[in-house]
This record gives structure tokens, sequence and C-alpha cells, in this order.
């Protein structure tokens, strides 16, 4: 008797692999909650620190916390000799993310507790990195731009900084309020790809930076992360906003994705997007942006007409970040400094209950055979 075969579930779609407290996302009512707050809230009225305490110890700080946790950021973004080097050695044509992969793995093996476990340890190591990924970020981009580096300044906000760093001086309220609000939305959202594998790699009792890395590179493939930086791209092959529809036809015909549209658990579109439309359009309206803005919304537009697909988060930020002066290959490792906080909050809850996460796969190969003799199998 032969028995069933077992039933697949394709990319885990459907599954439900735990539980978790740190997020949900609710298809039925395009909602998300972080520890039970809405993030539309969230972002309305906190700054991207209080939403990292929040993740990591599951409440919002008080202002002796917040001044605690901003003073202890602030004091850690510098990092060393050997990470500067990497930076700067690590081809030019390689991708930012493996900059930051490469990074964030050397951060590790230099941190004589990167094995100690425990949520306090933890935390700590996240900080650290939380301090340290948008120093890597802006070292990179500047030398790939022909520019010196320039330091951390622990007397500005950590927004601030980080153009600062970049730049070489800080934007104005619009600016670094869009920016915020951007990173608030791309902190946590559940068992998306990289917080899977985030968790993935604990479950097997590993540290927390090896899990960081690994995630980056699950972040950095276009159907996920990646695709921030897609859309730009996209938006700078179209060029136009009266070349969008005949584009889009023809792409649907060779039945390329379209990136910055669709989603694994949203189908009536994406929760976060409605809040950062509205800070890109504050943030652009001031700006030399209509043409950018035109083509972006009639895209939008025929591709709902056509497909009846909504747009993700990546279809808002990449053109806020272009309009923001990032060059485009920066855009995932911005997406990495903010989603450091929903996989470092992850890691800890998987540790805190934790079970190897190893699933079946039914199998689809040959049938059972016999290894030729080499008389036989080492011939031709
Ligand atoms: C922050 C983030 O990571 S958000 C996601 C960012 N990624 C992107 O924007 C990349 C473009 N989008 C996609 O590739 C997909 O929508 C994903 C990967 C996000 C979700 O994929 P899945 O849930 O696996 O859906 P799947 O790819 O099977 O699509 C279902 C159907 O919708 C179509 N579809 C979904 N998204 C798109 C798209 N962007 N362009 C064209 N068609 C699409 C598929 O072709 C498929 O049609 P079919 O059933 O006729 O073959
Ligand atoms: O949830 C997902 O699959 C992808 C996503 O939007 C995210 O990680 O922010």
């Amino acid at each position: 008797m032969t028995s069933a075969a077992p039933q697949v579930h394709k990319g885990l779609a459907g599954v439900v692999a735990d539980t978790t407290a740190i997020s949900t996302v609710d298809n039925s009512t395009n909602s998300l909650l972080y520890r039970g707050y809405p993030v539309q809230e969230l972002a309305q009225s906190c700054s991207f620190l209080e939403v990292a305490h929040l993740l990591w110890r599951g409440e919002l700080p008080t202002a002796e916390q917040l001044r605690r946790f901003a003073t202890t950021e602030a004091s850690q973004r510098e990092v060393g000799r050997t990470v500067r080097a990497i930076v700067h050695h690590t081809p030019e044509n390689c991708h930012p993310m493996d900059v930051l992969r490469t990074a964030v793995s050397y951060l590790g093996a230099d941190d004589p507790t990167a094995e100690t476990g425990g949520p306090e340890v933890d935390e700590r190591k996240a900080l650290s990195l939380l301090a340290k990924l948008p120093t890597v970020v802006a070292l990179d981009q500047r030398r790939r731009r022909g520019q010196e580096p320039i330091p951390p300044d622990p007397e500005l906000g950590y927004v601030a900084n980080f153009f600062h760093m970049t730049s070489g001086s800080v934007p104005d309220r619009e600016t670094l309020r869009c920016f915020e609000i951007s990173l608030i939305l791309y902190a946590e959202h559940s068992f998306n790809a990289s917080t899977f594998t985030a968790r993935v790699v604990p479950s097997t009792l590993a540290d927390l930076y090896s899990s960081v890395t690994a995630a980056i590179g699950a972040l950095k493939g276009p159907l996920h992360g990646g695709a921030n930086e897609a859309v730009m791209h996209m938006l700078t092959e179209i060029g136009r906003a009266d070349h969008a529809e005949q584009w889009l036809h023809e792409a649907l015909e060779q039945r390329r994705k379209i990136m910055g549209f669709g989603h694994r658990v949203y189908q009536h579109g994406d929760s976060r997007v409605p809040i950062m439309q509205k800070a890109l359009e504050e943030f652009a309206a001031g700006r030399d942006a209509s043409a950018l803005m035109a083509l972006h919304h009639k895209l939008e537009t025929v591709m709902l007409r056509e497909k009846g697909i909504h747009p993700n988060l990546d279809y808002l930020t990449g053109p806020a970040y272009h309009l923001m002066g990032f060059d485009i290959p920066t855009f995932t490792p911005l997406f990495v400094m903010s989603r450091i906080t929903g996989w470092a909050a992850h890691i800890i809850e998987q540790a805190s209950a934790n079970s190897l996460i190893r699933p079946l796969s039914a199998y689809g190969g040959p049938v059972q055979r016999h290894v030729p003799l080499p008389a036989q199998r080492l011939v031709g």
C-alpha cells in the first residue's frame, strides 16, 4: 500500500510557523500593529528610536528610558579601523548590501561576547549594530562617490547624524521626518523572508551576528528588500508619465514582475502605503519632483486597472530616497538600518521559546538506484 503524497506548501504560503507577540499584519483590515500599536499612530507621533525600544522591550520608553537609549546609541556609532578598511577595500562593483553583510559578519567576529546569549546581551549587540549600520552605509556611499568619510556626530539625533555622515549637512525638517517615517514603516513586518531567516539561524543556537548576516542576505533580493532599488531603476527606464501605459503593457506581455507591486500577505493594498504616500507627497511638494511624481502616479493607476495589483511600501520609498539624494544601490541598506530592529526582536523572541526550525520536504528525485562499478561508470 502506498502512502498519500504529503501536501506541499510551496514558499510556505499560508503556513503558520509559530506565534509572535511582536507584530501582526491583518490582511482583512489592511492593518499592521507593532506590540499592539497601529503603525499609523507610531509613524505620526513617535521617533524611530522609540519604535526600536517598543519592539525590543515591548513598551514605548519613558522620557528617562529614551534618554538613556538614545545616549547609548549615539555613543556607539564609531566603527574601528578594520571596518573602515573593509568598506574601503571591498570592490566598488559589488553591491553595498555585500559590504554591509561583510561588515556585520566582521563585527560579530570582533565581539568577544558574540557567543554569549540572553535577551539583555542580545539587545546590547543589537543596539550596537543599530548605531553602527548607518556609519557603514554612509562610509560606503561616500567612498563610491570619491568623497572623504565624515565621522558620526554624537550631538546629533539618529536621523540627522545619518544625513550629516552621508552628505555633510543636515537637511530640512520635512526631509528628516519623511526619512524617519520610512524607517518606522520598514522596522517590522512579522514572518517576512528576511525575518524568518533571522529566526531560523538562532533556532540552531547560533549567535545574533550570524543571524543578522543571513537576514541581510535574504533582504537583498528584488522580491523582498531589493525592490526599493528595482522600483527606481524601473521608473528611470520608463522615463516619462506618457510612456508608462505602453511600457507596462509590454512588460506584462513579457510576464515581467512589476517592481513595487503585489504582496504575499496583503491582497487589498499594503497598510503602510497610505502613510508613506502622504509623507512622500508632502516632502516632494516643495521640490522639483513633478515629472517623477506624475510617472509614479500614472504607473500605479494603470497597474491597478490592468492587473488589480496594489503597490507595496517599496514603491513609495524608492522615489522618496531618490529625491532625498541617496544613490540607488544604497536604498536596500537603508532598509537594513531600520529592519535591524524587527530582526533583533525576533531573534530574542525565538531564543526565549526555541524549537529548531526544520521543515520536511516531499521527495521528487529519482527512485532508488545503485552506484555502477568504476569500470562501468568512468568510461568515455
Ligand atoms: C518590503 C517587501 O519586501 S514588499 C515586496 C517587494 N517585492 C516586490 O515589489 C517585487 C514584485 N512583487 C512580486 O514579485 C510579488 O508580488 C511578491 C514576491 C511580493 C509576492 O509574491 P507571491 O505572493 O508569491 O505571489 P505571486 O508572485 O505568485 O503572484 C500571484 C499572481 O500575481 C501576479 N503578480 C504578483 N505580483 C506581481 C507583480 N509585481 N507584477 C506582475 N504580476 C504580479 C503574478 O504574476 C501571479 O499571477 P499568475 O497567478 O497569473 O501567475
Ligand atoms: O512581509 C513581507 O513579506 C515583505 C514586507 O512587506 C516586509 O518585510 O516589510
